[in-house]
């Protein structure tokens, strides 16, 4: 399969949008994609080296926001939603732009609604994948139109960004992936590469796309699997009872999880799993192309045939997973109790154009994950009502619908650590 995008593609193309990386194909895709692996590596995106430890330390400072921002909702029933949208859309614009949003900030939630309504739009589109014909439809044109209003006024936000990074750049304290791509681009000049780097696109307006993509992608997809762990935990309580067990046994009561205990946390990596696999966040992977004729499993596939991974049949087969509807986290571990993922598990894709950011959203999932169970017992809100439903609204990502839960402090032991009074709300916010 080739690391070509059709169908969509062809529509924004049509409409002279500005590909970025999620949107663009060919030469273009490649050099970006070389760009922003690299860079978000050295920026902290890898498992190994300094790098790990400073994007966990940037995780962690969310994480403890995170947590007192909940201390105050204790045993309301709380809509997790928007103080997980700020908390994870903080993490990707920090590493991207240097910047951080207070909960409630009005251009935050504007940006947010933007974003929500982006992928609403974007699945909506997902028909005229298989019929191309149907872009023409006015129902389709109107949401491409109004696609493109959006992706204007994020745009003049991103581009505000960039001027500020333009007047304070200095090539010898690199702050974020801005400063990354503003040397590169100079870089490109001085060497002749600019072209080869971004096939005749605006720099700048190739960069406001690319940090959109990032943005999006990095925020929607983990805020939605985070959601999906919390109704799971409700639905589950024996599950979240052991991974409580597992965690107090492991790290103890006097501090938050870390990166470095994951390998000793079996079964709270293989629910986090089990909630990718379940949910499958991002139903479809993106439209590919066949460059050559291909045969697979007694079909023909003619060349260049657009494929669309279906994730989600993949791990709802009955044939690859025992009693796919049901909630097993066990199912990902081995007889020695060792977490195993089978080749079929691909919640980020497979390939070349699998996940550009798998790295971080593993360690995103864990550490908030992790972090809230240690912390709250997570209880079904109201005493009335029933569980909340475990279906889905469809988008470009599965989200459950709109929900609420209560939050239990879990019984403190008698360690005056920073952890506890964070847990308590006696700290001011990322004070750790
Ligand atoms: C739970 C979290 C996430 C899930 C489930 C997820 C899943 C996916 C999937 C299924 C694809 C398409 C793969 C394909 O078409 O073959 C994708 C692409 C992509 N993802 Fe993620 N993703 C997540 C988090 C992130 C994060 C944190 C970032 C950014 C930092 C990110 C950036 C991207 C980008 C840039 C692409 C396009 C790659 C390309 O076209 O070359 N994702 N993701």
């Amino acid at each position: 399969m080739s690391c070509q995008k059709l169908g969509i593609l062809q529509i924004f193309n049509e409409i002279n949008f500005i590909s970025g990386i999620i949107n663009s194909d060919g030469r273009l895709w490649k050099e970006q994609r070389k760009f922003l692996h690299d860079k978000l590596r050295r920026l902290g995106m890898t498992y190994s080296g300094q790098g790990k430890h400073e994007m966990e330390a940037r995780i962690m400072k969310e994480v403890e926001v995170f947590l007192h921002t909940l201390s105050k909702e204790r045993n309301n029933s709380t809509d997790l939603n928007p103080i997980l949208c700020t908390s994870i859309s903080n993490v990707i614009c920090s590493l991207v732009m240097s910047v951080r949003f207070k909960q409630k900030d009005a251009k935050f939630t504007r940006f947010m609604n933007l974003i929500a309504e982006g992928f609403r739009l974007f699945g909506s589109l997902n028909y005229a994948n298989f019929f191309p014909i149907m872009r023409y439809l006015p129902g389709l044109q109107e949401v491409i139109k109004k696609i493109a209003k959006n992706r204007t006024e994020m745009a003049a936000f991103f581009q505000e960004t960039v001027d500020d990074h333009r007047a304070t750049f200095d090539s010898h304290n690199m702050r974020d992936l801005i400063d990354n791509y503003l040397m590169e681009i100079e870089d490109a000049k001085a060497t002749g590469r600019s072209e080869e780097l971004f096939q005749g696109k605006e720099h700048d307006r190739q960069m406001q796309q690319i940090i959109g993509d990032l943005f999006s992608a990095g925020m929607e997809t983990i805020k939605t699997t985070l959601l999906w762990a919390v109704l799971y935990m409700i639905h589950e309580p024996e599950v979240a009872s052991k991974i409580q067990e597992e965690l107090d046994r492991v790290v103890g009561r006097n501090r938050l999880p870390k990166l470095e205990d994951r390998p000793y946390l079996p079964y709270t990596e293989a629910v986090i799993l089990e909630v990718l696999r379940i949910s499958s966040v991002v139903p479809l992977g993106t439209t590919h192309s066949i460059h050559q004729e291909t045969k697979l499993g007694g079909y023909t596939i003619p060349e260049n045939a657009h494929v669309v991974p279906l994730l989600h049949a993949v791990h709802m087969d009955p044939n690859l997973w025992d009693e796919p509807k049901a909630f097993k986290p066990e199912r990902f571990l081995n007889q020695e109790g060792k977490v195993c993922k089978p080749e079929y598990f691909m919640p980020f894709g497979v390939g070349r154009r699998m996940c550009l950011g798998d790295v971080l959203a593993r360690m995103e999932l864990f550490e908030f994950f992790s972090s809230l169970m240690h912390t709250f017992h997570l209880r079904k809100a109201g005493e009335d009502s029933g569980l909340p439903t475990l279906e889905a609204t469809t988008g470009a990502t599965l989200t459950p619908l709109p929900f609420e839960v209560s939050l239990v402090q879990r019984p403190l032991q008698d360690s005056p650590h920073e952890f506890l009074n964070t847990c308590q709300g006696l700290r001011p916010a990322g004070s750790l």
